[in-house]
């Protein structure tokens, strides 16, 4: 979804190197098969996405500031795939990634846009921890704005957010015990619909 600018993606922290670290040297992909935005390619991403027939699924976190890929604070909701300078706040929280030295961590990224992301088939996004308990609030209960790009996501026809119970910590009590409920009946609803067993004759 997105790419460090600045650093070549040989580079231990950049987005090429987590993703063939912790998916396609793991899976039998063809080279030819996959894509991830870099300076080289991203002013046809957009289109090379588009002739592949959209993406199926984008599976994606959340920046604590609310930024989906490296959509940040104030990015338009119909943006494509661009080059974006990151903020001060992701930066700092990315410097975990590079021993703590924020001076070490990219200024920009090249990500794919709001748009990109909201026109999947399908979202699905994951957020655990504290830190991101502000964005999750501002998915679930802000209204849609550019600040919060998350925000964008409420207006997706098949979009599911993960998260652990440290990420629900600023939603409302009742948003919460309103979707536990939601869980609860669903899965009542999946035991009924179970065939039941035939009586032995
Ligand atoms: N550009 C990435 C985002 O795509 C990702 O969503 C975010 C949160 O990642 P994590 O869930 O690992 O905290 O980090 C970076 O800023």
């Amino acid at each position: 979804m997105d790419e460090y600018v600045g650093i070549p993606t040989s580079h231990p922290q950049s987005y090429h190197s987590f993703m063939f670290q912790h998916l396609f040297q793991h899976v039998d992909i063809p080279p030819s098969q996959i894509h991830i935005p870099s300076l080289e390619n991203y002013q046809e991403y957009d289109d090379t996405i588009a002739r592949y027939g959209g993406i199926e699924l984008f599976l994606c976190g959340v920046g604590s500031d609310g930024h989906i890929a490296f959509n940040e604070p104030g990015s338009s909701l119909s943006s494509k795939t661009r080059i974006k300078t990151l903020t001060r706040e992701t930066i700092v929280a990315n410097a975990r990634f590079f021993n703590g030295d924020v001076e070490a961590v990219p200024k920009s990224a090249v990500t794919v846009g709001v748009k990109t992301v909201a026109d999947a088939r399908e979202v699905v996004l994951i957020a655990d921890g504290r830190g991101k308990a502000e964005a999750v609030k501002q998915a679930v209960e802000g209204s849609v704005n550019h600040i919060w790009t998350v925000t964008a996501l409420q207006m997706h026809p098949r979009f599911v957010m993960a998260v652990d119970e440290a990420a629900t910590e600023e939603l409302k009590v009742k948003t919460v015990k309103y979707f536990k409920d939601i869980e609860r009946s669903q899965s009542d609803n999946q035991l009924e619909l179970k065939p039941k067993p035939k009586p032995k004759l």
